[in-house]
């Protein structure tokens, strides 16, 4: 199992496991939280480096909803990381040797409808601007995702999506937790001592033949839908930090993020911290800001449960915070966007038949508003399924 964290080749990498917590349901960020302390407090640790992500780490991946879907820490038994020119070694225990078997290619791809295939997508998203258009401006934003299903001719290697994704998305964060493999270009929350960062994703085009970058950056720049859907996520992420911060800025418009597949609109949230750091542990400020508008809707409340209704599908951990929190609470969790579960690495042996393939479930969403058109909203999350897909194909 890998278990990675990496953005412009500095992060944290783990293997083994020396500890680890499942969990579900409404108290699930607090399970994890009150874990990761009581763990904490049982390790003598020696660090002679000092940076955050030094010393013990859990790397996390917790579930979109409520209910269903499962959560999960991992305490590796080894972790790598740089930072700023700085790495470091961090064992556990008797540390294992690391996996160094070469990294294996997944052979040919196949897709089929996950449980909520294109044409069911587009049913939804017309009935959620039904509801929204009905709803006198009550409703305003919903956010709603379908999903694919890969299919290998050979076992699935993680670290062959890693790497691809790394190489193609640099500057998105490359994550593994227990088989949800990704690149997501959305920070839910960094946190570092008093300061807090967030950088808040909505609003999103997507290439054109014979148009610029720069001409598609504009028009998105100018798309008064666009920015609705962008205000929303801003606005509910800036909302439920505040009250934990002493100051807190919030660029009052947007700048464009620019990836291969895809340019959003993106804000960039700095704040300090008021309290810290029993308040305000990275895990209990998340439990506080999830879901942000980007993967929920406005107002959060009608949203989310119209989400599972609508989608009729558990997301999993597709949309939660997923990343690495240290012993001091520190840490960085990002959407889990742009990613798959990993559903089965490979059928190989007892009862397999002779099969020996993976499977791999693959999600993308869109922040549906009243004025959103069904066909582009298609197309833009097949936009959002090319890095993964892009990577088990190992498109260069
Ligand atoms: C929900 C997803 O994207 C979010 C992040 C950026 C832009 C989004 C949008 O324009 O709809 C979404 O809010 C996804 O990639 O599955």
């Amino acid at each position: 199992m890998s278990l990675s964290w990496v953005r412009e080749g500095q992060g944290l990498v783990g293997w083994g496991c020396a500890a680890r917590l499942d969990t579900s349901g409404a108290d699930r960020f607090t399970d994890a939280d009150a874990w990761w302390r009581q763990l904490c407090g049982h390790i003598d640790v020696d660090d002679a480096v000092g940076l955050p992500g030094c010393g013990p780490v859990a790397f996390t991946s917790l579930a979109f909803a409520d209910r269903p879907g499962d959560s999960v820490l991992v305490l590796p038994e080894v972790i790598t990381g740089e930072r700023d020119g700085v790495r470091w070694i961090t064992t556990i225990g008797d540390a294992p040797e690391p996996d160094l078997e070469p990294v294996r290619q997944p052979g040919t791809v196949s897709y089929s409808d996950g449980r909520l295939s294109s044409t069911a997508y587009r049913q939804a998203v017309t009935e959620a601007v039904r509801l929204m258009r009905e709803s006198g401006g009550e409703l305003r934003k919903v956010v709603l995702a379908h999903d694919l299903v890969a299919n290998t001719s050979e076992p699935l290697d993680e670290r062959f999506l890693l790497h691809n994704l790394a190489a193609r998305y640099a500057n998105c964060w490359t994550f593994a937790v227990d088989g949800l493999v990704g690149a997501t270009p959305e920070l839910l929350l960094e946190r570092r001592g008093y300061e807090v960062r967030s950088r808040v994703l909505a609003g999103t085009a997507w290439p054109h033949p014979g148009r610029t970058d720069d001409e598609i950056a504009a028009e998105l720049l100018d798309s008064a839908k666009n920015r609705s859907e962008h205000a929303y996520a801003a606005e509910s992420l800036a909302e439920k930090l505040r009250p934990f911060c002493s100051e807190l800025s919030v660029p009052t418009s947007p700048s464009v993020l620019r990836l291969r597949n895809v340019l959003h609109l993106a804000t960039d949230v700095e704040g300090k911290l008021a309290d810290t750091p029993d308040g305000s542990g990275l895990l209990h400020l998340a439990e506080a800001v999830h879901p942000t508008a980007a993967v929920g809707g406005t107002p959060t409340e009608d949203a989310v449960p119209l989400i599972s209704e609508l989608e009729g599908m558990d997301r999993g951990r597709y949309a939660g915070p997923v990343g690495w929190i240290d012993g001091a609470g520190n840490g960085e969790l990002g959407i889990a966007l742009r990613c798959g579960q990993i559903e089965q690495q490979s059928t190989a042996g007892a009862g397999s038949g002779g099969a020996r393939g993976g499977r791999v479930r693959l999600f993308a969403g869109g922040g549906i508003v009243p004025d959103s058109e069904p066909d582009l909203e298609v197309a833009e999350v097949e936009a959002k399924l090319l890095p993964v897909r892009e990577a088990l194909e190992g498109v260069r």
